[in-house]
């Protein structure tokens, strides 16, 4: 026929093989997703290392997408899917938008752009250098950190300066986290592939790459947004802390409630905590061992 939904297959950025929700039309297959309860569609387009975007749609002659330069394509569209799962499957929550909104991933944006975005409207994700990072797609953490950057703009909106602004980069690394349940860090997939074992941050030890874990450390700059992605160490303690605490299913209820419903954009780190501990009494009462759980993951972080 000229159209199908099909089953592929590829090659990652760490050279695993995955299937992938494909789409035959006219002789090509397209990494083009319309099996989601959504009215849109996950597609992952490549920028051919040139800075237009959305480029053009990632295609293969026999749905197997195992050339080297198909390998941040194969990841960016297989975790896009595992991150819209996440969402639908843990809070019913339809695309970032809640109304199934197209979830558009560009790959080999720039030439060795060490960095992934969302701009607005869509995913954006660099090869890296090979030295600082590997393609960016190529972790499921990296993704569901920029995902949920959408997610938070159509929530919380949490302006992204100051204390708003690094509680919007901690909300995006503690889903990731929730996503993926496999560390407490974050890149370490892509970040400085010819060095094992480090990542780009860590929410058990920020101090270990440079962040601050307690608000006696909080960082006063005009760079990053005001210290966007140091500052939110301190939260990212918190997160970790509590998920310590009560465990990750009560910690992502509990966050996924506060980002939806009592987080704003001028938030700080204190209404964070006013924040988690309202959604905490809602789902399990205040005096809970959630509720006291959240209060002093907040609290060891000086921040009260
Ligand atoms: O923290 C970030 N963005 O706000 C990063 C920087 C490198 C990884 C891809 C995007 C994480
Ligand atoms: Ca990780
Ligand atoms: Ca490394
Ligand atoms: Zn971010």
């Amino acid at each position: 026929s000229y159209n199908a939904v099909t089953e592929g297959t590829g090659v990652g950025v760490l050279g695993d093989t995955k299937k992938l929700n494909t789409y035959y039309s006219s002789g090509t297959y397209y990494l083009y997703d319309t099996t989601k309860a959504m009215t849109g569609v996950i597609e992952t387009r490549t920028a051919k290392n040139l800075s237009s975007l959305p480029g053009s749609y990632s295609v293969d002659p026999d749905d197997n997408f195992n050339a080297t330069n198909q390998r941040a394509d194969v990841d960016a569209h297989y975790y896009a899917g595992v991150v819209y799962d996440y969402y639908k499957n843990t809070f019913n929550r339809n695309s970032f938008d809640n109304k199934g909104a197209t979830i558009t991933s560009t790959v080999h944006y720039g030439r060795n752009y060490n960095n992934a975005f969302w701009n607005g409207s869509q995913m954006v994700y660099g090869d890296g250098d090979g030295t600082t990072f590997t393609s960016l797609s190529g972790s499921l953490d990296v993704v569901g950190h920029e995902i949920t950057h959408a997610v938070t703009e159509r929530t919380a909106g949490l302006e992204y300066q100051g204390q708003s602004g690094a509680l919007n980069e901690s909300i995006s690394d503690t889903f990731a986290m929730f996503m993926d349940q496999k560390n407490f860090l974050i890149g370490e997939d892509v970040y400085t592939p010819k060095i094992a074992g480090d990542a780009l941050r860590s929410l058990s030890n920020p101090t270990q790459y440079g962040q601050p874990e307690n608000m006696s450390g909080y960082v006063n700059t005009t760079s990053d947004n005001g210290g966007v992605h140091t500052n939110s160490g301190i939260p990212n303690k918190a997160a970790y802390n509590t998920i310590q605490s009560i465990g990750y299913d009560a910690a992502q209820k509990i966050y996924y409630r506060a980002l939806t419903v009592y987080l704003s954009p001028k938030s700080n780190f204190s209404a964070a905590r006013a924040a988690m501990l309202a959604s905490a009494a809602d789902l399990y009462g205040t005096g809970s061992t959630q509720y006291n759980g959240v209060a002093s993951a907040w609290t060891k972080v000086g921040v009260n």
